[in-house]
């Protein structure tokens, strides 16, 4: 059973003879691929395989039957692992010089029944092979890492875009807003936010609070113009127990407390009354705070972002605002300009919030030609906000699907100048070239008001979607709030 599981069978039986033994060794000894060295008890060296002489150069009868004292004397191998393993009675690696070349040599010591050395086994490897591996290896890890890298920035890419989502900056001055806020969002330094109302200060404060170390921590809005003075205090630091009437029983945590670890978003801070402006100073400057009622400082790690569409400065001037105050406020003051200057805002922001609407009611609304650029005269004095609230309103009051001027409110219609749109699309007075750029943009416009995805407008234009896209670029229609597919 046995000689049939091995593959004995109809086969000559392998010999018990010690010469069989002893040529089986040499054999499995000429097949290794590592140098193979083997020298007895006093260092005279017995056997030695191909692959020794091929990695080191030396030849068998350089070694076979010599004493490795003398080889070691002529200089042609630099120590002997041999004998190291015979003094140490272990296994023993060194880095040795043969002839020239650099190996790593391993003698293991071979034991009689008595427990003495009779052999030592010298296993040896070329180090340049395993310096190119090693190189080989670092190469690739090089190549990991920066493979790796590049996933981390395409990562990065991704959550910017996911921040970015739903925010429009088409007109550089956006631009230049967002890319502080990202910038100044990896630090901790407080940030004021000025702009009218409805610029979208509260959104620049996301893109800060979601680009920071403290994106999944807590971030506390407060709008202080809207609480009533006598409850800020205790809404901002909380208060101890029993310290007015109506308060809870237990006390209660404040807003600053309950932003611990994350952002505090101070919306109008220009309407803090001026007593509670020295406490907010306070805990700017001590980042601790003290609930009304009570007298112990509570440590807070916590990132102010505040906002005011007043000036500040002139507050400060007719002395409503704190100037030490307004300093603690002003490490990184950013301008978000009204959409009157940044009117390259206007028309994406028109599609995204008709898009908007579209999905939410499931409509099919888009904007005639030449609603948008009579609303971009428009002077938008209630700004982001206003137009969001109008093109709701417009879109879901109008019975019919194509958006006309004199659908929007009457301050917008006693804006829109016919004899300017007509105008606008004269062109008599044009040299050919921009009478060639207006017809385009005008067709470009149109088609993507009809709310139709850029491969579809792309299509109807008998342009390719990556041209139509270049153009809408060149036009500064902004690319991002269309559909793409
Ligand atoms: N760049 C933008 N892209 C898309 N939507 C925006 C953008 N900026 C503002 N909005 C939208 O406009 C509206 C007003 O913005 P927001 O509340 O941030 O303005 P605000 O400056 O904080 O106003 P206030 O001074 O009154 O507090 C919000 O619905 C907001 O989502």
């Amino acid at each position: 059973m046995m000689d049939q599981e091995y593959g004995f069978v109809g086969k000559k039986k392998p010999s018990n003879e010690p010469q069989y033994y002893s040529k089986l060794l040499d054999s499995i000894i000429q097949s290794s691929y590592d140098g193979i060295y083997v020298a007895d008890a006093y260092g005279i060296g017995w056997t030695v395989n191909d692959a020794y002489t091929r990695i080191t150069g030396v030849r068998k009868e350089e070694l076979i039957n010599r004493d490795l004292r003398s080889v070691v004397n002529e200089g042609i191998i630099s120590e002997s692992v041999t004998f190291k393993v015979l003094k140490e009675k272990k296994s023993v690696t060194i880095i040795q010089k043969v002839k020239d070349t650099e190996i790593l040599a391993t003698g293991s010591p071979v034991w009689d029944d008595r427990g003495a050395i009779t052999h030592v086994v010298t296993n040896i490897r070329d180090l340049s092979d395993l310096n190119f591996l090693m190189e080989e290896l670092n190469t690739s890890r090089a190549f990991t890492e920066k493979i790796l890298a590049e996933v981390d920035e395409l990562r990065q890419v991704e959550n910017t875009k996911w921040l970015l989502n739903g925010v429009i900056a088409q007109s550089k001055e956006t631009m230049k807003a967002v890319s502080v806020s990202q910038k100044v969002a990896k630090v901790d330094s407080t940030v004021i936010l000025t702009g009218e109302s409805g610029v979208g200060k509260e959104v620049f404060a996301n893109i800060i609070h979601l680009g920071s170390h403290r994106a999944d921590k807590p971030h506390i809005k407060v709008n202080c113009g809207a609480i009533p003075a006598q409850l800020l205090e205790s809404e901002l630091f909380g208060y101890e127990k029993g310290s007015f009437t109506g308060a809870e029983k237990t006390g209660k945590a404040g807003l600053f407390e309950k932003a611990n670890e994350g952002t505090i978003f101070l919306d109008e801070v220009g309407d803090i009354p001026l007593d509670l402006q020295v406490k907010l100073l306070r805990v700017l400057q001590e980042f601790e705070v003290v609930r009304v009622g009570g007298y112990q400082p509570k440590p807070i790690d916590v990132r102010v972002v505040a906002a005011t569409n007043r000036n500040l400065e002139e507050q400060v001037q007719k002395g409503e605002f704190r100037e030490d105050l307004f300093y603690r406020l002003n490490i990184v003051p950013i301008h978000i300009p009204s959409l009157r200057e940044r009117t390259a805002d206007i028309a994406p922001l028109m599609y995204y919030f008709l898009n908007n609407v579209n999905k939410k009611y499931e409509l099919n609304k888009r904007f005639q030609a030449g609603v948008i650029s009579a609303l971009e005269s428009y002077q938008w004095p209630g700004n982001i906000r206003e137009m969001k609230n109008v093109i709701e309103r417009v879109a879901v009051t109008t019975d019919h699907d194509e958006i006309d001027i004199y659908d929007f409110p009457d301050q917008f219609i006693d804006n829109f100048d016919p004899k300017d749109q007509r105008k606008k699309t004269s062109y008599k007075n044009k040299g050919l070239k921009e009478a060639i750029m207006d017809v385009e943009q005008e067709m470009i416009k149109s088609k993507i008001q009809q709310g139709k995805t850029t491969r579809k407008a792309a299509d109807d234009l008998g342009i390719s979607q990556s041209s139509l896209v270049k153009k809408m670029k060149k036009y500064q229609l902004s690319v991002d709030a269309y559909i793409h597919e």
